[in-house]
Parts: structure tokens; C-alpha cells; sequence
């Protein structure tokens, strides 16, 4: 199978190296970019470097990988989904907000492959979800860089600048925080897509200026079940709001499209 990848930033660059190392098993065939230049510099060093396209071009690819900014979603998504290809958002915040999207795929035969991401448990969520859920919550904590240029703390006049302690920014539903934070907290949308959905996942999002990590609880309150986990994802150096674990997830993801053994979903 074929991959193409929309972002050449902190989660598609990563990507893209390993895919071109030869790991997961499928062929990058086209990465796109906004910063032609700079693009080309990070892949020179690539054994197979691959051609720059249009974003809409990308659904040649039998798998279209979006990894950026939310902004720029619909430009990759529409196309590949009206080409039926597998469509893995990274920016699940924007599918959350575009349930026309799912209707669209519905239609063309197109498949939506969300990948757990910065987060961790969603085969425990869904497996849950299978049955009566009461209740699914996140409780997100970063660094205030992780946090910084979110619309919602402009929105509600929040500085996160000389903080001293951990302080509770946000608390309400996955879609008011996918909304309010659509570069920092796309593990909600995950969460809520995975388990009871984005009115009755509730979120918390705390700047802690005492952390050097991402970190990520999640608690499920179930008939089958009662679970909570935690990850404490390191934040990547291109991206502090990005973790170095998501695109090693989505890596993960492609490769179990392809593999004879699946574990875990
Ligand atoms: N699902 C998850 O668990 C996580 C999702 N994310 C989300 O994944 C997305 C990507 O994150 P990063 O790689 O950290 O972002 P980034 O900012 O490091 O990279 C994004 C890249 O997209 C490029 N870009 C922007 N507009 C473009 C266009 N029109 N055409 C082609 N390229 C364009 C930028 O130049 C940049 O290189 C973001 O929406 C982020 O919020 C981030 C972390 C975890
Ligand atoms: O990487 C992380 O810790 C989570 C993140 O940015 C997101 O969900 O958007």
C-alpha cells in the first residue's frame, strides 16, 4: 500500500523518515508542504525523497495522513475521503467538528482511521463503550509552552506567562476544548470519538509550569469496567505542543493496516 503525507512538521517529518526507512511496511509515494524550501532541506537527507504535491493530489495515495495545523484540514481531508481512500487525521479536533466528513466516507467507501496519538487506552475506552459507559474523563497537563497561542485563553484574557503553580485553565466538554484548544488537546477529540462522545467526555486542561512533560489521564467509569491510565508524553523539539509519541502512533497504526499479526485493537 501506498502513503502519502499532508505537513512536513513535527508529526509528518517523523513520519515520513520512518516510512522511508523502510518501517510499517507501505511506500511513502508524496509528502506536501506549505514551506517548499525548507521541505526539501529536511528530506534531502531521505533514501527515496518524495515529490512535493498539491494537497489534493496526496489522495493518489491508497492512505492520506494529515498531520497540520487544523486550519488547513479540509483541503486533504475532502479529497481523500471523496476518493475513498484511508484517511488518518492527526488534527482529530477538526473531524470533530465536521461530522459531514464520516457521512462523506459513508458515501464514497472511505475509511477514517483515528490513531490513539499523545494518548494511550482507547481499545479499553471502545471496548467499554461496547456496553453501558457512565462516565469518561481527561485530565490534560502541559507545560505553558504546550499551552500557549490557544484561542481560548485569548478568548478569556488567560496569561500563562510567569505562572508559578499548576493552574486549571479550562474545564468542560471535548467539544468546547477541542474548540477552545485545536492544537493542543486533539486527544480529547480522540477520546470522545472513541468512547460516550464530545458532550458527555469532560475535560480538564491544566498549565503546569512545574512539568517537562505532556501528561494525559484519562478515568472511565463503566458497568463492565472502572480504568484510568496516564501517559506522560515528552514533549517533541520541533513542536512543544506536540508529543514525540504521536507519529511513532501513527506509524503503528499504518503498520497494523498491513500486518499478519494485529494486537490490541
Ligand atoms: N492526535 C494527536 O494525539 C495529536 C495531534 N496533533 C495535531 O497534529 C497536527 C500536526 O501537528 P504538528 O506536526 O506538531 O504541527 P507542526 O506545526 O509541527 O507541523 C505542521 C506542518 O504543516 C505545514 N502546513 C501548514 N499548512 C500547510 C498546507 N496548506 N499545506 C501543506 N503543509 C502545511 C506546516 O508548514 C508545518 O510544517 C496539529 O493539528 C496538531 O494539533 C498534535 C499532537 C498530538
Ligand atoms: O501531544 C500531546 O500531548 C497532545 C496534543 O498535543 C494534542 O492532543 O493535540
Amino acid at each position: 500500500m501506498t502513503v502519502a503525507v499532508a505537513g512536513v512538521g513535527a508529526i509528518g517529518l517523523e513520519l515520513a523518515r520512518r516510512l522511508d526507512a523502510g518501517d510499517g511496511g507501505l511506500r511513502l509515494v508524496a509528502v506536501s508542504a506549505r514551506d517548499r524550501a525548507k521541505a526539501e532541506a529536511a528530506l534531502a537527507g531521505f533514501r527515496a525523497p518524495p515529490p512535493l504535491r498539491p494537497l489534493a493530489a496526496l489522495a493518489e495515495a491508497d492512505i492520506v495522513v494529515e498531520a497540520m495545523p487544523a486550519a488547513a484540514f479540509d483541503a486533504v481531508a475532502e479529497p481523500a475521503v471523496a476518493a475513498g481512500r484511508i484517511f488518518v487525521p492527526a488534527s482529530v479536533g477538526a473531524l470533530l467538528a465536521r461530522p459531514g466528513l464520516i457521512q462523506a466516507a459513508r458515501a464514497s467507501g472511505a475509511r477514517i482511521l483515528v490513531p490513539t496519538g499523545a494518548l494511550l487506552g482507547l481499545d479499553a475506552v471502545r471496548a467499554a463503550a461496547e456496553g453501558p459507559v457512565e462516565s469518561v474523563t481527561l485530565e490534560t497537563r502541559k507545560p505553558p509552552a504546550g499551552l500557549a497561542g490557544a484561542p481560548y485563553l485569548r478568548e478569556h484574557g488567560i496569561r500563562l506567562e510567569g505562572l508559578e503553580a499548576p493552574t486549571r485553565i479550562f474545564a468542560g466538554n471535548a467539544l468546547e476544548a477541542a474548540r477552545g484548544f485545536p492544537a493542543n488537546v486533539n486527544v480529547a477529540a480522540a477520546l470522545a470519538l472513541a468512547g460516550i462522545g464530545p458532550e458527555r467526555t469532560q475535560v480538564e486542561i491544566w498549565a503546569d509550569p512545574t512539568s517537562t512533560r505532556n501528561t494525559h489521564t484519562i478515568r472511565v467509569e463503566a458497568e463492565a469496567a472502572r480504568f484510568s491510565m496516564t501517559i506522560e508524553g515528552v514533549p517533541s523539539a520541533a513542536n512543544p505542543r506536540t508529543g514525540r509519541l504521536t507519529p511513532l502512533s501513527i506509524l503503528a497504526a499504518l503498520r497494523g493496516l498491513v500486518a499478519t499479526l494485529k494486537v490490541g485493537s
